[in-house]
């Protein structure tokens, strides 16, 4: 069972392997499809461009690459890290299965310690990847690395809302609505895993500063879904 309050990175990756079979129809349902637009704004931030070469970082079952690959074209070139094999699984299936997508290449990486040279991508985005990383910094300063001079990273995730009334709705969905929900589905455990990642996740400010710690020129935090989370846009 997984120590919920300091999980290591072996206990992370067993949480996104056992749930990759349920993991996207439960974003979808849980979010009320809301997902995708907050994914969408985090792709436009990242500043990707046609024939662009783009980096997405703890991909998961794909979301942000194949939004990336929509961007870029033929001409460009996706590559997607998760250190879960189920999920790259997952994600291979829905890129083979995704009518004239561009070839991606997925690796099974972890993100503090990406395998790609200095200065290889023009454009970078991780969705909900970095408050699970054991090392925010050291995930941030692997971003910076391999991104190209002036270009950005575009970070979506959750953080506790300033607002007292927002953070009891987000506390009280995650447990009322979410937790439950997973329950009936077998992984209480894995769901349950959000609540306590938030606690030591810094907010936008404390984000902002992190980012310029790792080294980025400039960082700026958007708050969207009302606070609930938000994207940092770090440039290099
Ligand atoms: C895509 C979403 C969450 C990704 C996600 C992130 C994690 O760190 C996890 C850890 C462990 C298991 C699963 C995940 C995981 O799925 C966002 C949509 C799913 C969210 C679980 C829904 C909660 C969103 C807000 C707290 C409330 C939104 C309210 C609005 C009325 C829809
Ligand atoms: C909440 S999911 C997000 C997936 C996808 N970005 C999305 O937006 O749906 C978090 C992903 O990060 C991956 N992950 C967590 N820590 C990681 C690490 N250190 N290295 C690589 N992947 C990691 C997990 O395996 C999981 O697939």
């Amino acid at each position: 069972m997984v120590n919920a309050s300091s999980p290591t990175a072996h206990d992370i990756r067993q949480i996104f392997d056992s749930i990759a079979p349920i993991y996207d129809d439960l974003n979808q349902q849980l979010s009320l499809g809301l997902h995708r637009v907050w994914k969408r704004m985090t792709v436009r931030w990242s500043g990707a461009q046609p024939g662009h070469r783009c980096l997405d970082v703890c991909c998961g079952s794909g979301d942000l690459a194949l939004l990336l690959a929509e961007q870029v074209g033929p001409p460009g070139k996706i590559y997607g890290v998760d250190f879960s094999a189920e999920q790259l699984a997952i994600a291979q299936h829905r890129a083979a299965h995704t009518w004239a997508c561009p070839p991606i290449h997925w690796y099974q990486a972890d993100a503090i310690a990406l395998p790609f040279e200095d200065q290889s991508f023009d454009a970078i985005t991780m969705g909900y990847g970095l408050r699970n990383l054991t090392n925010y910094l050291k995930g941030l300063q692997e971003l910076r690395r391999v991104l190209r001079p002036g270009s950005r990273a575009a970070i979506l995730d959750f953080h506790h809302p300033a607002n007292p009334l927002l953070r009891q709705f987000q506390q009280w969905y995650l447990t009322t609505i979410v937790v439950p929900y997973a329950e009936r589905l077998g992984q209480k455990h894995a769901y349950a895993y959000i609540v306590p990642s938030l606690e030591h996740f810094p907010n936008g400010p404390a984000q902002e500063a992190l980012a310029e710690a790792a080294g980025f020129s400039q960082a700026t935090h958007y708050p969207i879904a009302g606070g609930l989370m938000g994207v940092l846009v770090a440039i290099r």
